[in-house]
């Protein structure tokens, strides 16, 4: 049976990327499921951010193919795939506008699109990620960090996407209020049925987050993972393990909860 619901929302197969002559992604190959939150971790330059930027079309795609709903993505991504696929980044100062009211730049995505029904649209988005109307008239500067990467979630979630691309989401941002927008982030993919595909060098925030976990080096894939062998430690890669070890001593304070 193929409703939809079998088939991978997205799958990356071969999946290599070049700059120059630097080639920042190898034959990279894996499925997002449909629901689930899955994760992308290694350390610095090892080719994370780079695959999802690939995959939203900010990063050329060298070799291999990505797949959106089973049909390979075009260079100039559909109208359906850039309503259905956000990316929300590390930085929300970088990806918010300095000199525009919250408003304005929830507004933004509405009209690009040409949806109706704005102004419920921008309160419903507001609500959902625990702020109020009260923010809409506040400029970036006037709210903190974890308050500006509500609003950059909000944002994502105005054109009701299915697949949020997320970019070491937290990383920015104090433990505790990391924990406040991770928290956040869990509730929303269960009320609202999203499917994650989380960046993070954190393997503590990939392990509390992620079904399955992709641990990348080098711009290759190591060892894919399910959620409980990274958090009990069971790696079979002298890298993962490596990895595992460097984290030692430090857990945010977030919980694991079971989707669904
Ligand atoms: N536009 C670009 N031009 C040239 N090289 C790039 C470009 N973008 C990324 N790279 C290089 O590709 C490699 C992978 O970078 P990427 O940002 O994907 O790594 P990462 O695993 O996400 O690391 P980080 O956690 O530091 O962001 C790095 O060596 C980086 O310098």
């Amino acid at each position: 049976m193929d409703n939809g619901m079998t088939q991978a929302p997205l799958s990356v197969a071969g999946l290599g990327v070049e700059f120059s002559d630097f080639r920042a992604v190898r034959d990279v190959s894996f499925d997002v499921r449909h629901g689930e939150s899955f994760g992308l971790v290694g350390e610095s330059g090892s080719g994370k951010s780079t695959i999802l930027r690939a995959i939203g079309g900010l990063a050329p795609i060298s070799h291999g193919t990505v797949r959106f709903r089973g049909e390979p993505v075009r260079a100039t991504r559909s109208r359906a795939f850039r309503r259905a696929v956000q990316m929300v980044f590390q930085d929300p100062y970088g990806s918010l506008h300095p000199r525009q009211t919250v408003e304005r730049q929830l507004s933004e995505p509405i009209r690009i699109l040409g949806l109706d029904d704005r102004m419920d649209r921008i309160r419903q988005a507001i609500e959902q990620v625990g702020l109020n109307a009260s923010f809409l008239y506040r400029f970036p500067h006037q709210l903190s960090g974890g308050q500006r990467q509500r609003i950059a979630i909000a944002r994502a979630l105005l054109v009701q996407p299915e697949i949020l691309l997320l970019d070491e989401p937290t990383s920015a941002l104090d433990v505790s209020v990391q924990a406040e927008v991770l928290n956040l982030l869990m509730d929303l993919r269960e009320t609202r049925g999203l499917t994650y595909l989380f960046v993070s060098h954190d393997l503590a925030v990939v392990g509390a987050m992620c079904e399955r976990i992709l641990v990348m080096r080098n711009g290759e894939a190591v060892e894919l993972l399910t959620g409980d062998q990274m958090r009990s430690g069971r790696v079979s890669t002298d890298y993962a393990r490596q990895l595992l070890r460097a984290s030692e001593g430090y857990q945010p304070g977030i919980t694991r909860r079971e989707a669904g």
